[in-house]
């Protein structure tokens, strides 16, 4: 297997179909075994949840969603999988029975690998007859946009195993980190589980509500945690002197009382309700669904701010989005621009997303900004300046907009764009997009723009290659015949 052609998921619950939403995604097609009733329908809902977070994550060209197949028996899930992913409830004999007929029914070089949050891959490879295969591949919740996964090999697990699903988690614009030694819930859970045991310590002891201990995190530590580690983090507070001050100044109080989780809270029905009861106030009505949404887009945020990080270069989640952004690019189809019914070229399509809403419910104003930046880097891409030419020390760069808002974006209004080019030369390039909303067709807005041919390092104008030129010429030429843009040289202040 070099790349993941057909995948498989045994189980379909929280994780599991987050997993399925992942591949679909990517591409590949995914077969399906759960025997839940509504196994369909709830994976509907993760899949629809996904999409959208999607739609907000990337401009950059997806593959074709790959089709989900519902099956009867795991032996018809999984026979002509490349990845079969195992998903079913936490229980040691229910997970090594369902990994023991899954490898009876696989191929014998499909890789196999278990969502379990903690249990060893030794104990779940223990019946198996091709136990090199298998190996924890433990995710995040929600799969579909947390990119990471600990690789977690068994006594019996193939070095070949673990690089190979290496490279399978990267296909599908995840982050594999491969776990040193196998151990009871890995690195993720283990951290997890110390900070969970101190808050419930915390919960059951008064010294604070569920509410107040979330503000705690996500306020303060949770910030950091997602951009920087434990570890980078305490080199930074450790000032100039770094990691050895911060490990001077601080080790002394692991002595003193500050935990108490070691020992094991009782989860008796009073603490249960009390932790429920603050939790339900915690969530004032929302439902699941509805967080699950706030969390999505919160997600996509932090993201979207983390790929911009690091002086533009993406920084940890940002970066790995920013890169897997550049494969899509590169795999897609070059694209070409269609001047044989003339008309101003159809450059993308978005929808309007949570995050691009304003407090008087429409799309706020640099939204606008960002989807005609998005329609002139479709334009350049019809002309080939793509990442690899930018990379290469040329670019265009926009020196003069001018924005018209004709009428309002709702959240979820599905959007298109447009762009005619006014005019060109060796350096300039002049055009006029138009975002038009999807079901009316009516012009929402409209951008007149100049772009400069650019030397990047010089930071100076120069003249574009042939190669740009030609494509550009051609385009231009056609679009002379088109009439003039209603709005084209319009200056702010003019009567209308
Ligand atoms: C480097 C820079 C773009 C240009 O600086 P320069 O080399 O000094 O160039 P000149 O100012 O001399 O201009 C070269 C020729 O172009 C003509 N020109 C300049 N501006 C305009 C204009 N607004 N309208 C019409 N013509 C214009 C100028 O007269 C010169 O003509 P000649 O006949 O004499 O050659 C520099 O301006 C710069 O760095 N600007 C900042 C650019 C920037 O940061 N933009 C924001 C980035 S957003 C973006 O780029 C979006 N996206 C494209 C990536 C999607």
């Amino acid at each position: 297997m070099s790349q993941i052609k057909n995948a498989a998921c045994v189980g379909g619950g929280v994780i599991g179909g987050a997993w399925v939403a992942r591949f679909a995604l990517a591409g590949i097609d995914v077969k399906i075994f759960d025997p839940h009733p509504e196994a369909e329908r709830i994976i509907g809902e993760v899949m629809a949840n996904a999409e959208r977070a999607y739609a907000m994550l990337t401009m950059a060209p997806l593959p074709p969603k790959g089709k989900l197949i519902f099956c009867k028996s795991i032996e018809e899930t999984v026979k002509d999988a490349d990845w079969i992913q195992e998903s079913v409830p936490e229980r040691l004999e229910l997970k090594r029975g369902v990994i023991t007929q899954i490898d009876a029914a696989a191929r014998p070089d499909a890789l196999i690998g278990s969502s379990t949050s903690g249990l060893l891959p030794s104990d779940l490879q223990a019946e198996m007859k091709h136990p090199e295969r298998m190996f924890v591949a433990h995710p995040y919740n929600p799969v579909y946009l947390l990119p990471l996964v600990e690789l977690v090999g068994g006594k019996k697990t193939s070095k070949t195993t673990i690089e190979r699903a290496m490279l399978g988690v990267e296909q599908i614009g995840m982050k594999g980190v491969v776990i040193a030694k196998e151990i009871e819930a890995f690195v993720g859970d283990r951290l997890l589980e110390a900070l969970w045991r101190e808050a419930l310590w915390l919960i059951q002891d008064d010294i604070c509500d569920t509410e107040t201990l979330d503000n705690v995190m996500r306020y303060s530590f949770g910030m950091r945690w997602a951009q920087m580690g434990l570890f980078e983090t305490y080199r930074i507070a450790g000032g100039e002197a770094g990691m050895r001050h911060f490990l001077a100044q601080f080790g002394p109080c692991l002595k003193w009382p500050w935990t108490k989780f070691t020992d094991v809270v009782d989860l008796d029905d009073a603490l249960v309700e009390k932790i429920g009861a603050q939790s339900d106030a915690q969530a004032a009505g929302r439902s699941i669904r509805e967080l699950e949404r706030i969390r999505d887009e919160n997600l996509v945020g932090i993201m979207h701010a983390l790929k911009s990080g690091n002086g533009g270069e993406g920084w940890g989640a940002g970066k790995l989005l920013a890169d897997f952004e550049a494969k899509l690019w590169a795999n897609a189809k070059k694209p070409e621009a269609d001047l044989g019914d003339v008309k101003p070229l159809h450059i993308l399509d978005t929808k309007v997303s949570a995050a691009w809403v304003d407090y008087n419910g429409h799309m706020t104003e640099h939204r606008y900004l960002q989807v005609f930046g998005d329609t002139s880097d479709g334009l350049l891409r019809l002309i080939g300046v793509d990442l690899e030419y930018v990379r290469d020390g040329h670019s265009y760069y926009t020196v003069e907009t001018h924005i018209r808002n004709l009428g309002e974006a709702k959240l979820g209004d599905a959007l298109y764009s447009t762009c005619q080019l006014l005019s060109s030369d060796e350096k300039r390039l002049h055009l006029f997009s138009t975002i038009y909303n999807a079901a009316t067709k009516e012009a929402v807005a409209t951008a007149e723009q100049m772009m400069l041919h650019v030397d990047s390092k010089a930071g100076k104008s120069v003249a574009a290659p042939a190669k740009v030129l030609d494509k550009l010429k051609a385009i231009t030429e056609a679009h002379a015949g088109l009439p003039t843009p209603e709005g084209a040289g319009r200056f702010v202040g003019q009567k209308r």
